[in-house]
């Protein structure tokens, strides 16, 4: 049972797919079992944090349907929850590591440890800390002090030994210690690094499960080492396969890849991205084919379905689920998400009609504004349909007109009458209708389309048709 799992992002850019997936799995886990969620946010890199992509953060993971019981916004039992606020509860924790001498204050200069690295490398070895301030004494500290050098914190590894780690999708590994080297937990500056910070919070804040990026997966065994040192109790790890995109390479914030709120801008649905990015490297078995609710996606979750395989984005995978998402929301859903691009031309019942008449032929609001405008406005025929108007004999919109007011507009006593007057049946009938009303060959049922039009305005569309064939003889 998972009591608790948490997503920790740097507020470094807008999410992309990437980092969703990891938050829907890591949430997804949590709700399975109706365990805490918790929102960390990990701004230990100061000048890439500015307060807006935090706040962007806390809006798209809303906007996904994710919700947390500790984070920034709302305070919990562990807080605070931004990693810059916790810096006095690094600062003790230090304090013991030094005194314990399970760590050293580091005086090497980044280009001391490039050379370093640099020689190791051409002698064909794993660079790693040579663990040059190791055993430094006060006298040579306070002189490396005295040339202004501000010391980093690095972590004391035993230099013999091997960690096991196990890992919920990647099984047991094992580790050598000495090739892990000592490594720094605080930097230079004062600010926490990566590897102490979120594994003691993880601890701290009561996370007994930890779902991340693979990219991760190199960093556990220092930070099972570190929580070992405090006395702490590590989570159980596991690390997801990795999104790429198409140039293979993992999408990530710093190379721009397309955020989450892009695709909202676009009119992505967030229950078509959830089950899309549910299924990335998770198999729902039977299940798979529908999309799926809320809870189902809960529900159906299981930690042992995640797989190893690096999951590749896929556009037209994703456009899959927005086509059945829109398909399978309400009436009033659909009204509301195409609210920016309804005309107010349209009374609200009339909007409820058309969004009910267009929901099998539109995916995004875009689409929906394209509609609209056919429908507001006389439409401006597409090629194919201005092909088949101009194929199409005046004497067709004659008798369609007439028959047209001799039925009263009535869809289908015209439809009779026109086929049985015209000669025309199937295609030869419909196209040309479909292309006068709508200006287009394809598109939402017309006998809705005429009813919700009007006879005025069906009326007018014809007798344009009818001036347009003219003009072509
Ligand atoms: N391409 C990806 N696929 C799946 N998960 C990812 C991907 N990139 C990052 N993650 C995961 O998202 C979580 C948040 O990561 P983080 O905020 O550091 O994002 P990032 O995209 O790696 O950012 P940056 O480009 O700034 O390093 C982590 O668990 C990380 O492993």
């Amino acid at each position: 049972m998972i009591q608790k799992s948490r997503f920790a992002p740097s507020p470094t850019g807008y999410l992309h797919l990437g980092n969703a997936r990891t938050a829907l799995f890591a949430w997804l886990a949590a709700r399975h079992d109706g365990g805490h969620f918790l929102l960390r946010i990990e701004d230990t890199d100061r000048e890439r944090s500015p307060q807006q992509y935090e706040d962007a953060l806390l809006e798209d993971l809303r906007w996904l349907g994710l919700d947390w019981d500790e984070g920034p916004d709302c305070g919990g039992d562990f807080g605070p929850y931004r990693q810059m606020e916790r810096l006095g509860i690094y600062g003790e924790l230090y304090q013991r590591l030094l005194d314990a001498h399970l760590a050293y204050p580091c005086y090497c200069t980044p280009e001391m440890l490039a050379a370093e690295r640099e020689a190791q490398r051409a002698a064909g070895r794993a660079p790693r800390y040579s663990g040059r301030c190791r055993e430094l004494d006060a006298a040579a500290r306070a002189e490396l002090e005295a040339l202004g050098r501000q010391p980093s914190l690095r972590f004391r590894v035993a230099s013999t030994g091997r960690l096991r780690v196990d890992d919920l999708i990647w099984g047991e590994r094992e580790y050598s210690l000495e090739d892990l080297g000592d490594f720094v937990i605080r930097r230079s500056d004062g600010s926490p690094a990566f590897f102490f910070a979120n594994a003691v919070d993880d601890a701290l804040m009561g996370v007994d499960l930890v779902l991340r990026g693979e990219d991760h997966l190199s960093n556990t065994p220092r930070q099972i080492l570190i929580l070992q040192a405090l006395g702490m109790k590590a989570p159980t790890y596991g690390h997801l396969p990795l999104l790429l995109g198409s140039d293979g390479q993992p999408l990530s914030k710093r190379h721009g890849a397309a955020s989450l709120r892009d695709l909202r801008a676009e009119g992505f649905l967030p229950e078509a991205v959830r089950n899309y990015l549910a299924r990335l490297g998770h198999h729902y078995g039977e299940a798979d084919g529908r999309l799926l609710t809320d809870e189902e996606l809960r529900r159906e979750f299981r930690l042992d379905a995640i797989g190893r395989a690096p999951a590749h984005f896929d556009l037209a995978q994703l456009e899959h689920w927005q086509a059945q998402a829109v398909q399978s929301s309400t009436t009033e859903q659909l009204a509301q998400w195409l609210a920016p691009v309804l005309d107010e031309s349209l009374s609200p019942a009339e909007r409820l009609a058309f969004v009910e008449l267009i929901r099998p032929n539109i995916r995004f609001p875009a689409q929906a504004r394209d509609w609209l405008q056919r429908f507001v406005r006389d439409p401006e025929p597409d090629e194919e349909a201005l092909d088949v108007l101009r194929e199409t004999p005046e004497a067709f919109w004659m008798v369609a007109a007439a028959t047209f007011e001799a039925e009263n507009g009535d869809w289908k006593d015209w439809v009779t009458a026109l086929q049985e007057a015209s000669g025309r049946r199937g295609r030869a009938l419909f196209q040309p209708l479909r292309a006068a009303l709508t200006g287009r060959l394809h598109g939402p049922e017309l006998a809705g389309w005429c009813r919700l039009l009007g006879a005025e305005r069906c009326r007018q569309r014809l007798s344009q048709a009818g001036r347009r064939a003219r003009v072509a003889v």
